[in-house]
């Protein structure tokens, strides 16, 4: 986390824009420009249509993160948006991660994973680079990945031993953001404490033995901000472990309602929003289905820009 923390403080900015591309979120001019380039290069015609929105799924990205590169430390790309359009898209998941990566973020794959362990060590793959000596090539780009805890230590394992040995970093799920999270995560156990406690309190532990010069372990946790209460308790919990908090904008997630969640030096999380800055330009009145598709994608920067400048000064206005 050394790293994520050093790009923070050199932006002053604990937010990350999350890059989840949809159809809906992509103005249609954008992605109608390259129906030709696309129709002259596929030898399915079936392949068009998902190959023409992974190509603009990557310029809007591109463009959002030229805009915002010098702003925040960090992007998180989501896989399930580009995993939607099968190969294509997984193509414009990895160029987007190498682009913005070639930019100076810190590059945080929204993958979760968790599995038993032989198939986790398969998983932990996306931080320690693929092919037959497990280094020479990294396809993903990623600094950090996010895992979901549910099978326990040995499905984490392989994230952590990665994670370590190659100065990346893993998220684990301790107190997600959606409404249905509560069916599980406050189960009561017998001890009297939540399953998302007890969840914590694994994960504090996974970290223990990798804790850097900040204070802060490989190890991060996920905590919704759409939980202020318990965000604000956790962090008194788990000390030594760093906070993914999503759900800021669209989700209800308010500057006020995380600013628990940071700790005493205004340090120990990075929040991200993802709709609510790549979809800002949708609530432009300057957008109109008539412009061209460059026009489009500089009013789509421009927005993001100007969304990711509010959240970061909404977050300095309630930290230390
Ligand atoms: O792991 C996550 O990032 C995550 C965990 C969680 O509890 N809630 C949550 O919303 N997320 C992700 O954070 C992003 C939130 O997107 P927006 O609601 O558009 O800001 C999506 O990529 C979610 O998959």
């Amino acid at each position: 986390m050394d790293r994520l923390i050093e790009a923070i403080e050199a932006k002053q900015n604990p937010s990350v824009v999350g890059l989840d591309p949809t159809e809906a979120l992509v103005p249609a001019q954008i992605v109608a420009s390259f129906a030709e380039e696309i129709s002259e290069q596929v030898e399915d015609p079936a392949e068009a249509p998902a190959m023409q929105l992974s190509v603009a799924f990557f310029e809007f990205n591109r463009a959002i993160i030229d805009a915002v590169a010098d702003i925040v430390p960090a992007v998180k790309p989501q896989i399930a948006m580009y995993e939607a359009l099968g190969p294509a898209g997984i193509d414009a998941y990895t160029m987007t991660c190498e682009y913005a990566k070639q930019k100076g973020l810190y590059v945080l794959g929204d993958v979760k994973r968790g599995d038993i362990g032989s198939t986790a060590a398969a998983y932990a793959h996306h931080l320690s680079g693929v092919g037959l000596d497990d280094t020479a090539y990294d396809p993903w780009h990623e600094d950090a990945v996010t895992v979901n805890p549910y099978l326990g230590t040995d499905g984490i394992t392989p994230f952590i031993d990665a994670a370590t040995a190659n100065d990346k970093d893993i998220f684990v799920l301790v107190r997600t953001s959606n409404p249905s999270s509560s069916e599980l995560q406050e189960l009561e156990l017998a001890s009297g404490e939540r399953v998302y406690e007890h969840v914590a309190d694994l994960v504090e532990g996974w970290g223990a033995e990798t804790i850097g010069k900040n204070g802060y372990s490989h190890v991060g946790a996920v905590v919704g901000a759409t939980h202020p209460e318990e965000g604000k308790a956790l962090r008194a919990r788990m000390p030594h472990t760093f906070f993914l908090v999503p759900g800021y904008g669209a989700q209800g997630g308010t500057a006020q309602g995380v600013a628990g969640m940071f700790d005493r030096d205004g340090m120990g999380a990075l929040v991200n929003s993802s709709r609510g800055i790549i979809g800002a330009w949708k609530k432009s009145d300057k957008y109109s289905e008539s412009m061209s598709a460059d026009d489009a994608l500089d009013l789509v920067a421009e927005s993001a820009r100007e969304a990711a400048k509010d959240m970061r000064d909404n977050l300095r206005a309630v930290l230390p």
